[in-house]
């Protein structure tokens, strides 16, 4: 019989990279977890493994790139789920994280107001060039025109993907005077007078402004190339602070050349730095009229210390109480505190005949059940049981180890909670 490793709190081993905010380290802290370790920025591969050796649980953003080979990696093996602190989950691999019976969890709200923000902030400033004639007066120079210069308002402006950054931007670009139009591939209620348009080449034939919006996906892809960019207006502007390879970069840098389009804002792109130290380069350096961010949409303090509390927040509700409300990949089963029990989670690949085996292990021996949960999704099957602790661990661990023989099997956790219902202990 395997006893399975017992793990208190302050036993289960966090590594937090990429510079997250000390306030997940605050939550983990008050929820008891106190071996947590905090990485100011993104590392090399053999850091990764060597940091991911023996970690229970991790805490990323968008520069760490989680592919197979490092999730299937004999370091990741402890590895119990993921937090992406951020909204982006395409640097994860995310059904091999499934099918390891790993969790991946982000953070889809806590940023977006900063995205929002800063494209109106983009806008303004492509729209008066006020970069250009700023570097111009750190150089003494003086270039006091109006000569390329526009009011905001009144111009239109372009919303490729009207979800939860698209929609705010256009409250935003509204309220200073803006007309707002969006394409979406899903129909979505119009914010204020906002008009959905039905293609994208209408948008892009319309827009003054074009600002994308849209999530890194296949379809996604190279959205923004050299024809698309073609149908825009002439000496209309492009923002990009979705992902970077959603826009053919050298096509818009020929665009910008071309004076095709007289500005563009990027803050997201193909290849990024993967840390503060690596030099940057794009076929955009050294285009005036177009503004350069470094991924900072949704660097400000206030995401990112509501990104560390809801994402520190999730992990803990998973490692405590095997709840994966929130997690991208998984399917979601809302847990909480259950007194005097001992908690099987038993993670499988979703196909038949998978829950009559479970049932048949769990019917074969005397117990108490207090409480069953199951949730699929297409590959995962996920199920949870309340067995009264009355039975004690030892039975329960046998039933657990019969459990973890059921063909299709991808992984079994078991909780122990005290008397208040908090499962403080991990096996
Ligand atoms: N620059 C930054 O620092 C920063 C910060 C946060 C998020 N982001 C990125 O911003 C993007 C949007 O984030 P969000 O929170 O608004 O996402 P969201 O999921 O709320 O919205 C995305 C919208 O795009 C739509 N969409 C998907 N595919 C499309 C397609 N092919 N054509 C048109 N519309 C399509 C979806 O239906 C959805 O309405 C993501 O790529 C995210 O990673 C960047
Ligand atoms: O996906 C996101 O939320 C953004 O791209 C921000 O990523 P970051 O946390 O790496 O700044």
């Amino acid at each position: 019989m395997t006893q399975g490793t017992v793990f208190n709190k302050e036993e289960i081993k966090i590594v937090l990279f990429e510079g997250i905010s000390q306030a997940a380290v605050e939550v983990f802290g008050q929820a008891g977890y106190t071996n947590v370790e905090l990485l100011p920025k993104a590392v090399d591969r053999e850091t990764l493994l060597a940091k991911l050796s023996g970690a229970h649980m991790i805490g990323i953003r968008s520069r760490t790139q989680l592919k197979q080979e490092i999730l299937e990696h004999e370091a990741a093996s402890r590895l119990m789920a993921v937090g992406c602190f951020c909204i982006g989950t395409n640097q994860v691999n995310l059904p091999v994280a499934a099918t390891r019976g790993v969790p991946v969890f982000n953070a889809p709200h806590s940023n977006t107001r900063s995205v929002a923000e800063l494209v109106i902030g983009h806008t303004i400033m492509m729209m008066r060039k006020v970069f250009p004639n700023s570097m111009a007066a750190h150089r003494k120079q003086w270039n006091k025109s109006a000569a390329g210069c526009y009011e905001v308002r009144g111009k239109t402006i372009g919303i490729i993907g009207y979800g939860h950054i698209g929609s705010q931007v256009s409250v935003l670009a509204e309220a200073m005077g803006m007309k707002v139009i969006y394409y979406d591939v899903l129909t979505k209620l119009p914010l204020g007078n906002a008009t959905q348009v039905t293609s994208m080449q209408e948008l892009l034939k319309t827009a003054d402004v074009v600002s994308l919006h849209v999530p890194a996906t296949p379809e996604t892809k190279e959205m923004m190339g050299a024809e698309e960019i073609a149908l825009m207006r002439e000496g209309s502007y492009l923002i990009n602070a979705s992902r970077g390879n959603v826009v053919v970069v050298d096509a818009l840098a020929e665009a910008i050349r071309s004076e095709k389009l007289l500005g563009a804002a990027v803050d997201v792109f193909p290849k990024e730095p993967a840390s503060n130290t690596e030099a940057f380069e794009s076929p955009l350096v050294g285009l005036e009229s177009v503004i350069l961010t470094p991924h900072i949409g949704g660097s400000t303090q206030e995401a990112q210390r509501n990104i560390g509390r809801e994402v520190a927040g999730k992990l803990i509700n998973y490692c405590t109480h095997g709840s994966t409300i929130g997690a991208v990949n998984f399917p979601g089963v809302n847990l909480t505190h259950s007194p005097n029990t001992i908690r099987l989670l038993h993670i499988h690949h979703n196909r038949p005949g998978v829950l009559q085996k479970i049932n048949d292990v769990v019917g074969d021996h005397a117990i108490n059940v207090l409480g069953q949960y199951l949730r699929t999704t297409e590959d995962i099957g996920f199920v949870v049981l309340d067995i009264d602790a009355a039975h004690g661990r030892e039975k329960v661990s046998v039933i657990r180890d019969q459990l973890s023989e059921v063909p299709g099997t991808i992984r079994t956790r078991k909780l122990v909670s005290d008397e208040e219902g908090d499962h403080t202990i991990l096996e």
